[in-house]
């Protein structure tokens, strides 16, 4: 059984680990361009952990401009095989206000300016996204936050737009009657490029806001976000130590195949495959390519 190695994705507000015992840099090159910023690599009680922050240290990057596969390669180079996606997002619901953690189980895309596979011409794959989200860390996050006494929500559909605009006003109506729970600008298309690169994926989606369809609340701004991003970041922090502690120090298997999701993808004979791809996909699909 391979050992675990948990990645860490930062959000807005989480550009660094603190904790990370034995904390270096490590600068990893991938064929799929430049990634957000160098990994930190370290452990927490003995777990080896890889951090990234997605916007890089001092937010400059935004949703649209990150490199969602560059990312997911290098985490895969680095041996990642379970990663947490630590997201601020707007909630519309209610019940969920700022401050909670959303353990979303569904994503609905909405992007539309993004690289969003590792494949394509020269090796076609279609992996299952019917459900995005490893169960099983689902499971260690709840268990994780229930001891540090963090409110949580068990499940959640967590909508991803394009951004960097904050949604309209009809947009945000649309959204809470299609039942949607949350809103964010990064989940998406980092969740499908886990699901390629067989690394198990889960979101602690930390609400910030109540976008702009809450008649008791103006409609977000950066400046209000950041207010409630700071002690949100804080319980991630103690979240990530805690999840840390207690998680298995083998990889479990996926009981529902993230972990094995090329196995039954890939589509493209051998002899049609394009050697040059074939090249790049050597970390994201070299079990499978490699046989
Ligand atoms: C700073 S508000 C909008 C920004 O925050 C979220 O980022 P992340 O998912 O990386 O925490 C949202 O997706 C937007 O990128
Ligand atoms: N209301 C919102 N819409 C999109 N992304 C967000 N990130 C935090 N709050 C958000």
């Amino acid at each position: 059984m391979a050992q675990a190695v948990l990645g860490i994705i930062g959000g807005s507000g989480i550009y660094d680990l603190p904790g990370l015992e034995g904390a270096h840099e490590e600068v990893i090159k991938s064929p799929w361009g430049e990634p957000s910023a160098p990994l930190r690599r370290g452990s927490i009680a003995g777990l080896p952990i890889v951090f990234l922050p997605r916007h890089d240290k001092g937010h400059r990057l935004s949703p649209s401009d990150i490199n969602y596969r560059a990312n997911i390669d290098v985490l895969k180079r680095a041996g990642v095989t379970d990663l947490i996606s630590l997201s601020a997002c707007g909630s519309f619901k209610e019940e969920l206000p700022p401050g909670t953690f959303v353990l979303v189980d569904q994503f609905v895309d909405r992007t539309h300016k993004r690289e969003n596979s590792f494949f394509g011409r020269g090796c076609v794959a279609h992996v299952s996204m019917a459900h995005p989200v490893s169960p099983r860390l689902r499971i260690h996050l709840a268990a994780a936050a229930e001891a540090e006494g963090l409110a949580i929500a068990r499940g959640g559909t967590y909508v991803c737009m394009e951004g960097p605009q904050f949604s309209t006003y009809a947009e945000s109506m649309t959204y809470k009657t299609s039942g949607y729970s949350v809103i964010g600008m990064t989940n998406m298309p980092e969740a499908k490029l886990a699901r390629e690169a067989e690394i198990c994926y889960a979101t602690v989606a930390m609400v910030t806001d109540f976008d702009c369809w809450h008649p008791d609340h103006d409609a977000v701004t950066v400046q209000d976000i950041i207010r409630v991003l700071t002690s949100n970041a804080d319980k991630a922090k103690a979240l990530v130590a805690r999840l840390a502690k207690d998680f298995p120090r083998e990889h479990e298997p996926c009981p529902i195949g993230s972990d094995r999701a090329l196995d039954t993808a890939l589509i493209t004979a051998p002899e049609a495959r394009d050697p040059e791809l074939l090249k790049k996909l050597d970390a994201v699909a070299g079990r499978i390519l490699r046989g």
